[in-house]
């Protein structure tokens, strides 16, 4: 399985340094949750040392999106980017408008082959069968309408999200999600970068549990439209997983009884040859009495 990076690969993260992402220390303050609709792709952003610039990238549809704002080309900070010593919630970017950065896109740090898989993935939500996930540094601004529905609209920069920890692109998780047109499938496509590994050359079984959560977490999510916990998950590992492979973790809702809503994970490479894992979880819905079947399982647990 071919890897992202050799030494001396100048196109990986451990030779490009820290603020990739073309942000450093906290996030903006999230103004709206208007974010780009799940089937397009407003950027791939090319970088040179110091300089991040957007540029239109082909949607799945043919057509050209625009240049989507960045903090770094159209927010650049006066003041030097350490969360401030008085509070920690308000960075120098927080009095800028920006929308919230998507990271559900192509950068430097992907392989040829995450990139490849991603078109793939793509071209099979132009029918509408599928749509992106846009995806947030900060877990509130994640699967923002569900989030949405969940607690009210968010007017503050929620926590930041664990699997973004890592700025460095390629470093650490870098993936898509993938949500099915029923609401009860999702598929992530996921490179696990180096500073996931456990074993020498193979990913820390912390890092597939991650991603393995994450999938199901947000499938529960988007069956629910509330605010979901894992309440449980069981992780068959099955075969290591070399680090930068590129994988897909497939989960599906099985069953919901209750608040308790029943899933299963199975994380494959690419090819569907290895099945690396597979799992089965819980999550519980937050608010309510839960319900017995789809139809009645509270759409707004805030007012219900
Ligand atoms: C926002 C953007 C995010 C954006 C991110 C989106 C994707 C990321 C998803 C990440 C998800 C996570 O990591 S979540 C973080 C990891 N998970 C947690 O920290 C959860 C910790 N556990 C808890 O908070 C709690 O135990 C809950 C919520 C799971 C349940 O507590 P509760 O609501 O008080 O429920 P309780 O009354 O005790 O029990 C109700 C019924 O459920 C059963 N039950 C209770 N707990 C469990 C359990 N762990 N496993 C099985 N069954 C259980 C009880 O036996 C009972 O059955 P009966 O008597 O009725 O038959």
């Amino acid at each position: 399985m071919s890897q992202p990076w050799e030494p001396g690969d100048t196109r990986g993260p451990l030779m490009g340094g820290r603020g990739g992402r073309g942000q450093r220390g906290l996030g903006p303050v999230i103004q709206t949750l208007n974010v780009p609709s799940g089937d397009s792709v407003p950027q791939l952003r090319h970088q040179s040392p110091g300089v991040t610039t957007a540029v239109p990238v082909p949607t799945p549809h043919g057509a050209t999106a625009a240049p989507h704002p960045t903090a770094t080309t159209d927010c650049v900070p006066t003041a030097p980017l350490t969360p401030s010593p008085v509070c920690c919630c308000v960075s120098p970017q927080a009095l800028c408008s920006v929308s919230p950065q998507d990271l559900a896109v192509p950068n430097t740090g992907w392989s040829a082959a995450m990139c490849e898989q991603f078109q793939r993935l793509l071209r099979r939500a132009a029918d509408g069968s599928w749509r992106r996930i846009p995806s947030y540094r900060r877990g509130l601004d994640y699967l923002p309408e569900v989030v949405q529905m969940a607690v009210g609209v968010v007017t503050r920069p929620g926590p930041r999200l664990f699997l973004r920890s890592v700025d460095e692109e390629g470093a650490g998780f870098e993936y898509a999600i993938f949500l099915h047109a029923s609401g009860h499938r999702t598929q992530c496509l996921c490179q696990l970068g180096p500073y996931l590994e456990g074993h020498h050359g193979f990913a820390h079984g912390g890092a597939i549990a991650t991603l393995i959560d994450s999938t199901v977490g947000t499938c529960a999510l988007a069956v629910a439209k509330a605010s979901v916990m894992t309440a449980k998950l069981s992780i068959s590992y099955l075969a290591p997983v070399p680090v930068g492979a590129v994988v897909v973790a497939d989960s599906r809702m099985e069953r919901h009884e209750g608040r308790k809503i029943f899933l299963s994970c199975h994380v494959r490479d690419t090819k569907r040859d290895t099945l690396y894992a597979e799992a089965t979880g819980e999550d519980m819905w937050c608010c309510g009495d839960g319900a017995g079947d789809t139809e009645t399982i509270p759409q707004n647990c805030a007012s219900g």
